[in-house]
């Protein structure tokens, strides 16, 4: 039998907000139900206040499109509405952050489920003998009926394999019951700032940009 060595003890000197590779990194959470709008006005958000979207779901359909070992089991995931383990799309949304050159980030349709929430809240990226915490500045809630939501998501004809009927009411029962959840708990914590997404694109937009004042890039 070999010798059990305890893994070193590597104590923090300090433990920080919003550091990430070096830089602080300012990120709000882009909640919705499925079809409420988020990827389209987060590409509306890109283009005027200089963000970087990271779409959860998009990183996810990276992923099994790259033949990694995880994608089966995430397209599985995904017809069925359900949500991926934490851990997998953390990773990917870390590796984006810091791979990015940017520091500002509308991570869109994450968190998902209070599991999710902890977890990216709670997890400590260590670099060196710093140690970063990441909470949002803010949660942009766009709020639509389910009415109009599938309404959108039949008409979307992007051949997602999540956009059927079955996998609709699947994918509704799942913001319901575990992603409101996480924006009643942004939302006792005022963090919340809801839109109302049944508006049409520019309408909602207006509204949107009103939020995203403070954040007007510097002119060159
Ligand atoms: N305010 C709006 N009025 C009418 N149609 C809209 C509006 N916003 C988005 N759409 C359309 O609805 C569909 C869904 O929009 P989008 O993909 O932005 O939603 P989403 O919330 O990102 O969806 P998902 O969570 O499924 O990725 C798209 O075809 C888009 O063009
Ligand atoms: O954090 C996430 C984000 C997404 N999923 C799964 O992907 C699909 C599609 O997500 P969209 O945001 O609509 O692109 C979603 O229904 C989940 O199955 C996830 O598990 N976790």
């Amino acid at each position: 039998m070999g010798t059990v060595v305890d893994a070193p003890v590597v104590v923090a000197e300090e433990v920080t907000e919003n550091m990430l590779g070096g830089k602080k990194v300012t990120v709000v959470f882009v909640l919705g139900g499925p079809g409420s709008g988020k990827g389209t006005q987060c590409a509306n958000i890109v283009e005027h206040f200089g963000f970087t979207h990271l779409s959860a779901g998009d990183l996810l359909r990276a992923e099994i499109k790259s033949g990694s070992e995880n994608g089966t089991m995430i397209e599985n995931m995904i017809k069925e509405g359900k949500i991926v383990p934490s851990e997998v799309t953390i990773k990917l949304l870390q590796d984006a952050m810091i791979k990015s050159e940017n520091d500002k980030f509308l991570i869109d349709g994450f968190p998902r489920n209070e599991e999710n929430r902890a977890a990216f809240e709670n997890v400590t990226i260590s670099f060196s003998l710093f140690q970063t915490k990441i909470s949002p500045a803010f949660v942009l809630f766009f709020d639509c009926s389910e009415e109009e939501m599938e309404r959108r998501l039949l008409g979307r004809n992007q051949g997602r394999v999540d956009d059927n009927i079955e996998t609709i009411k699947k994918r509704f029962k799942t913001f319901v019951e575990s992603s409101l959840p996480v924006i009643e708990h942004y939302s006792s914590k005022d963090k919340v700032k809801k839109i109302d997404a049944a508006k049409p694109i520019l309408e909602v937009f207006e509204d949107v940009k009103a939020i995203f004042a403070p954040y007007v890039p510097k002119a060159e």
